[in-house]
């Protein structure tokens, strides 16, 4: 109890702020010293909420206005897709309006005029007034440790990403808060020292909540939901599975994976049909996760009946369930006779099938062969996850083994595709980094697939993929559930709390982020992920005893493709195509698709009509001259390095144009 009441002092004096040099990024700590001093708990929520009124004005972009942005402004660089247009506007007039109401805030100048009158009654009036201030005092602190609630209707989230208004909360109540929607209620976390308590100080105290009970029917006790003894058990199985070695071996998989997504579009490129990105990139992953767990080739990139079917339709529905307000699958007779849930209940059997017959396999396999098991061990012949737990003598039934397998195809899939579908729109709109990124991979790869070494130097790459996942974090909320009270700052968290930690508004947060919503990879030259990641400010994988086991994995399979892909090709947003926007599954989707289009980069360079090219020409002594076709002047420029007489290279022809050309 002691030490939890200590947190809770500390934290207190923090919110956002933090000692130096741990949660703000430093060059921000200045700029942002003033709000960072005042807190955004109790008094300053007025405040708050006065200012944000005017920030949800002026935030106003969605991702619709990618038609009208211009590439590389600030507004579309950055893909700032915080709401929809309308909806932000009218939520803050709904919260200037008071709807969403504070009762710290309210009773906070109850007593103002009793008080004023008191003081001019002479000595007793004066001495009441003291009394008073006094009591006035001790509400204020009872106040605080009561959350700051914001009460709403529930179908203004429906229809939009739950956790694009849950950022102008934030904005308002700060950053930590209670959502009601009658009878029920969520605690909106927004704050990197709460959410390092939550996930890694006091981790014990928490459990994965409605995510578990929405999940079991597809991931069982697997090791996302899986809480308590199971959790550790499977965990310290599972982890050791994703070793070094393991995932050196996995990057030829990455390259031969991204290959096959390169000849789709090497034939889209040469017909000139546009493409669908995100449903690419999720085959993408589907096969890359298939073969790294357990050893199965979905080959989705051109097999869409069947068992990738019945991934879809599974993986579907756990999307569905998790966003959906009303719990249809909990009604048994439903299960009976609704179409679609029996249409899941048979995907889920072709599923479960197919995975009951590869681990019946795998078991043969082991059985039969007589390696030695070590801590890196990996079957040059099946060097899957699957394997590697086989042959370690796990000791498992069938069917946890299934959940854990079923658990990983899930977790590694749609978060992998939903980066790679977001750092193509985010590149679409900034060519000039897409034009940095494609000079680093040509220095450093050509047209090979990367090797282990590259990884360290495919620097900028990574910072795409880094500034990628800040900017659009996947999943957007990490999900919890209280198993006993807890103090999160000044507040009191009861035993049977569900909580949202909003990943989306610590990786957007104005007051920890210069420039926030934009995208600049060239952040992260110069501040770590691992740094950014310490303070809980940083969490595209989570932290604390419950990290993603498969972050270096996922890093490494995501940069492989961004790289190959943009080594080989040019995209461009599909003209006429529908608008970019968000919609929520357990990941961030499109609404309506990433339509691009794709040319090869070894496409002859296009020489606008309106420029008369000038002519650079090197004479018999090695002189190199320049002619202006428009003026008709020249000049000198040098002497030829090369020493090669005679020679004409339009000017148009710039150095990254002719790396197009080799
Ligand atoms: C870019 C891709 C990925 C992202 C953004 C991502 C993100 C995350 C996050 C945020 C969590 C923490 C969830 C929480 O605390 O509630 C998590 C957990 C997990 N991830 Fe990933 N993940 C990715 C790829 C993968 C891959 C490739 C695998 C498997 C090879 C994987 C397996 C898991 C597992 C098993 C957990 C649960 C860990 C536990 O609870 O102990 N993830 N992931």
């Amino acid at each position: 109890m002691a030490s939890i009441a200590a947190a809770g002092a500390s934290l207190s004096n923090s919110c956002f702020s933090g000692p130096p040099g741990s949660a703000v990024e430093p060059r921000l700590q200045k700029a942002t010293n003033v709000r960072l001093q005042s807190s955004l708990w109790g008094q300053n929520i007025v405040k708050c909420r006065r200012s944000s009124v005017s920030t949800a004005k002026c935030r106003r972009t969605t991702v619709a206005v990618i038609e009208k942005n211009s590439p590389d402004s600030s507004t579309s660089a950055n893909g700032s897709v915080l709401s929809s247009e309308g909806t932000d506007e009218e939520l803050a007039s709904r919260i200037a309006s008071g709807e969403f109401t504070v009762a710290a805030a309210k009773k906070k100048d109850k007593f103002a005029n009793i008080r004023q009158a008191l003081a001019n009654g002479g000595p007793p009036g004066r001495f009441l007034s003291f009394a008073l201030a006094n009591y006035e005092r001790r509400l204020k602190q009872e106040s605080l440790k009561k959350l700051p609630e914001a009460k709403g209707d529930v179908r203004k989230i429906v229809g939009q990403p739950f956790f694009v208004p849950l950022f102008t909360l934030f904005r308002t109540y700060g950053g930590i808060f209670r959502l009601s929607f009658g009878p029920k209620s969520f605690v909106i976390v927004s704050d990197p020292t709460i959410t390092k308590r939550i996930l890694k100080d006091n981790a014990k105290s928490y459990s994965k909540g409605i995510l578990a009970e929405i999940l079991e029917f597809v991931m069982g006790t697997g090791l996302i939901p899986a809480d308590g003894e199971i959790w550790r058990v499977r965990r310290r199985a599972i982890v050791p599975s994703l070793h070094k070695k393991f995932v050196t071996a996995m990057l030829s998989l990455f390259g031969d994976s991204t290959i096959r997504l390169c000849d789709k579009l090497d034939t889209a490129a040469s017909n000139g049909d546009d493409v669908e990105m995100e449903g690419l990139f999720s085959r993408l992953t589907l096969d890359v996760i298939g073969k790294a767990v357990f050893n199965y080739d979905f080959d989705s990139l051109s097999n869409e009946t069947g068992i990738v079917e019945a991934v879809y339709v599974t993986l579907r529905e756990a999307e569905d369930r998790s966003v959906g307000i009303f719990p249809y699958w909990k009604i048994p007779i439903l299960a009976a006779i609704d179409p679609r849930q029996r249409r899941v209940a048979k995907a889920l059997k072709v599923v479960n099938d197919t995975l009951d017959s590869l681990i019946d396999k795998c078991k043969q396999i082991v059985e039969e062969e007589d390696d030695e098991f070590h801590e890196e061990y990996i079957s040059e012949r099946d060097p899957s996850i699957l394997h590697f737990l086989l042959a370690s003598g796990d000791e498992v039934t069938s069917k946890q083994l299934r959940d854990d397998l079923m658990t990983m195809l899930i977790a590694g899939h749609e978060t992998s595709a939903a980066v790679l579908t977001w750092t193509f729109y985010l590149l679409s709109m900034n060519p000039s980094v897409t034009a940095k990124l494609q000079r680093e991979v040509d220095a450093v790869l050509g047209d090979r697939a990367p090797t282990i070494d590259d990884m360290k130097k495919l620097q900028y790459t990574t910072n795409i993929i880094n500034e990628s996942m800040r900017l659009y974090p996947q999943p957007p909320v990490l999900i919890r559930r209280t198993m006993e009270d807890d103090m999160l700052g000044p507040y009191l968290v009861k035993e049977g709390e569900d909580l949202f930690i909003s990943v989306w508004n610590l990786h957007r947060s104005p007051l920890l982020w210069e420039n926030a919503d934009a995208f600049q990879p060239e952040r992260w030259d110069t501040y770590s992920a691992a740094e950014a990641s310490q303070a809980f400010r940083y969490i595209p994988f989570g932290g604390g005893p419950r990290k993603c086991v498969g972050d270096v994995f996922a890093t490494y399979e995501v940069v492989t493709a961004l790289a190959m892909l943009a080594r080989r090709f040019n995209f461009e947003l599909a003209a006429g195509a529908p608008p970019v926007s968000m919609t929520t599954g357990a990941t961030i989707h499109t609404t309506n698709g990433l339509h691009m289009t794709v040319t090869h980069r070894t496409r002859a360079p296009v020489i606008p009509v309106t420029d008369v090219p000038s002519l650079t020409t090197v004479d018999e002594n090695g002189v190199i001259k320049s002619y202006s076709a428009s003026d008709g002047s020249i000049s000198v420029l040098g002497p030829s390095s090369s020493g090669c007489p005679a020679s004409a290279v339009p000017q148009n022809f710039s150095a990254s144009s002719t790396l197009e050309q080799s």
